[in-house]
């Protein structure tokens, strides 16, 4: 897809709920598919402007848990070690990949306690154009992630760091997060309500459907604020 192409699909979810674009996939009889386990939530969320709510296409990543354990005889020998991991073992090689309304979506599930989205690297993926992160995996320095207006959906808080815990294995190829298939350029869309995919090739059909279903739903809800004597706000207008 061309920057052109990447504009026009990703126009196409601005403002769509989690639950419009899940209905939307049920319409087109992929229920189920594109849900991501309901573990992956929020770190954060703002009720005012919604901010918290990203949309993109997927930049898929893959690290693994490591069978290698670090044992160093002083701190000097650690520090160069942990440097050499970071270096060679488990590097951020997709970031240079990263590119404007991409969300990166990292299975990194392991049963150790690491947090591979800190609120350094999270900051720099973003600064480079992500909209967020989506991951099977766990965040740490979530107070400053979240001080940060960072979208990170994620699995747990992990304090560890990867030397010693895990391992970059490779950057857009098909990964499993959160039960779902995600296939590099898959339209993510992730609310308070959690993440959901959508392939790209039903994007277009499935965005439709999704709007159709919110205009709808923006129809009746703005009878309730009315009859509630309420002032109409940017969710049903
Ligand atoms: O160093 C890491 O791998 C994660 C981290 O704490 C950060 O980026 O702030
Ligand atoms: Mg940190």
């Amino acid at each position: 897809m061309n920057a052109d192409q990447r504009k026009a699909v990703l126009k196409l979810f601005e403002g769509l709920r989690v639950t419009d674009v899940n209905d939307g996939m049920d319409a087109v009889g992929l229920q189920n598919v594109g849900i991501m386990n309901r573990s992956i939530r929020p770190l954060w969320r703002d009720i005012e402007q919604f901010s918290h709510r990203i949309y993109g296409l997927a930049l898929t990543v893959r690290f693994m848990p490591t069978n290698q354990a670090i044992h160093c005889d002083s701190l000097d020998e650690y520090k160069r070690v942990k440097q050499d991991w970071y270096r060679n073992l488990a590097p951020d090689k997709f970031a240079v990949k990263i590119q404007d309304g991409d969300i990166v979506v990292i299975d990194g599930s392991t049963d150790t306690d690491v947090g591979f989205c800190g609120s350094e690297n999270t900051f720099g993926w973003v600064n480079r154009g992500a909209r967020g992160v989506v991951t099977n995996g766990g965040a740490r320095d979530t107070d400053e992630i979240i001080k940060q207006r960072l979208p990170v959906y994620c699995n747990y808080i992990g304090r560890g760091i990867r030397p010693g815990r895990l391992v970059y294995d490779t950057c857009n190829t098909t990964v499993n997060v959160g039960g779902v298939l995600v296939n590099p350029g898959d339209v993510i869309v992730a609310d308070g309500d959690g993440v959901v995919c959508v392939p790209i090739d039903q994007a277009e059909l499935v965005a439709a459907i999704a709007r159709d279903i919110q205009r709808d739903d923006k129809v009746s809800r703005r009878k309730h604020y009315e009859k509630a004597g309420l002032d109409l706000d940017f969710t049903v207008e």
